[in-house]
Formats: C-alpha cells, structure tokens, sequence
C-alpha cells in the first residue's frame, strides 16, 4: 500500500538520505531503527508529508502522495511525532476531537458518532480520566498518551508512531505496544528500544548515515554483526522466554 522509491533528502548541500527504496505491506506493523542522527525522524516526515523529498517518489495506494489534497491524507495517515504541538488552551477532551477533523465539513458541529470515536480513542489510550484537563498541564507520557488518542480518533490507514514509548513508564510502554499491535491498521514506527521492535515488529528497517542498511523480520536483522556496525554495541541474541521472541543483551567489553 505504501511504496517509497528513490527517497533522497538535502539541505543545503547536507545529505541526509541517501537513496532510500522499501515498501510497507497493509496491515504491517514495521519498525524503523538505527542510531541517533541515522535519518528515521527525517524519513517518517517524508512519509506524513511534513517535508518533501529532493529526489524519489513516495506512494500510497500507487498514488503520488505528493497529491494527496490536505484531507484526504489526514484520513489516510495519523502522526504521533516526537514534538509535543503548543495547545495550551485546549483540553484533553477537545484536543482528542481534533482528530476528527478531516472528516467534517468547514464549521460542521461535531457528531454523536465523533463523540463515541473520541470516547473509545481515550479509553483505548488510557487517557479517559484526564478528559478535562488542559493538555499543558500533562506529564510528558501523558501527553504522549493524548497525542495517541488523537491520532485513534482520526481512523486513518496507517499510524506512523516517532518514537512512541519515549517518556512512558515500563506499563504504559507495553500497553501502547499491545494496542498499536491489534490495530488493524498499518503501523510505521520508529523505535529506539530494540527489544521492543523485536518483539512486535514484523519487519524492521535499519538506518545508518542516511541509508538503509538492511530491511528484514527482526530475525533477520537483528544480528550480532549488523548490531556491532550499526550500532556499535556487543549484543547477545537470545529468546525471551515468556514471549519466544528475540532478546537481545547489550554489553561493553569493560
Ligand atoms: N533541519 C535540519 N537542518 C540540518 N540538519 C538536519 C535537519 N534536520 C535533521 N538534520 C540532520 O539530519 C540527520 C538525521 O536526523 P534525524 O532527526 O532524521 O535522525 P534520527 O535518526 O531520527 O535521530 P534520533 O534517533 O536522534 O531522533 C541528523 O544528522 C540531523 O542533524
């Protein structure tokens, strides 16, 4: 459903991708990794369209996202990004609303429908107990939280999540985790931690200097040697043994 050909992005002078070529599958939930400054922030923007790519093509349904007109894309593809947006005036309840945006008519009032939407978008976010209050006032995972629920509540086709477990406690982590999980949606997601990806992903990209270095199952890329060039870190791969899933252990040689 989504392709991306050929991406490459500069400013002034400076690459910062390089040639990047892969495509997304619908319904796949696919990690990007890959050290600081490797380019996945940069990537996602290109994908939800925050900048524009110097060279290549991205499509969604093979079509030009490029020409996407404003709201249709909203209705096709939900952002949490890494930047907290400065709402100091709305609530949390009101903030969710906004998700819905793409689907009115300019001044149209809000729905019974939408306002259900927005009641299950915080449920499913664990957010509903905050309903009334100002976003400004949240904690950073609560914020984030929010930023959830709005993207829920806006039904798109895929979720492109930076960094989503940035400021979440252990809990809630897992918790958005599962939820992304069984969405059935498209997820795109950058993720530091790596055994999180392992453990949810189906398949992940890995960024290094702009590039994609390797694209695979987490089996398939989350190798000793491919941890070592990429990340510069020696790592033990092993299962998890609750999970069955791939446990990577870090360590130093001090
Ligand atoms: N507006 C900009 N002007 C100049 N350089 C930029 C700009 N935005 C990003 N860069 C550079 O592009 C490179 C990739 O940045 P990007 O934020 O995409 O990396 P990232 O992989 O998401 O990093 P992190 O893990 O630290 O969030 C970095 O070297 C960054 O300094």
């Amino acid at each position: 459903m989504l392709q991306v050909e050929s991406i490459s992005y500069s400013i002034s002078d400076k690459q910062i991708l390089d040639d990047i070529s892969f495509s997304v599958a619908q319904g796949q939930f696919i990690g990007v990794i890959g050290p600081n400054g490797s380019g996945k922030s940069t990537m996602l923007k290109i994908i939800y369209r925050h900048l524009k790519q110097t060279s290549g093509l991205v499509t969604l349904f093979e079509k030009d996202l490029l020409q996407f007109p404003q709201k249709e894309l909203a209705q096709n593809i939900a952002v949490v990004s890494q930047e907290a947006p400065v709402l100091f005036d709305f609530t949390v309840k009101e903030l969710v609303m906004m998700g819905r945006t793409p689907y009115k008519k300019w001044l149209a009032s809000d729905k019974n429908e939408d306002y259900a939407i927005v009641s299950d978008s915080m449920r499913l976010a664990n957010i509903t107990h905050l309903a009334n209050r100002y976003f400004s006032e949240l904690s950073g995972g609560e914020k984030k939280r929010v930023l959830l629920a709005r993207a829920l509540a806006q039904q798109a086709n895929i979720l492109i999540l930076d960094e989503p477990t940035n400021h979440l406690d252990i809990e809630h982590q897992y918790q958005l985790m599962d939820l992304v999980r069984e969405l059935p949606i498209t997820i795109v997601a950058a993720l530091h931690d790596l055994n999180l990806a392992a453990g949810y992903c189906d398949e992940l990209l890995v960024m290094k200097d702009g590039a994609l270095f390797q694209s695979g199952t987490p089996e398939e890329v989350l190798t000793k040697e491919t941890l070592q060039e990429v990340f510069r870190v020696n790592a033990f791969v092993s299962k998890n043994p609750f999970t069955e899933k791939l446990h990577l252990f870090f360590y130093t040689e001090q």
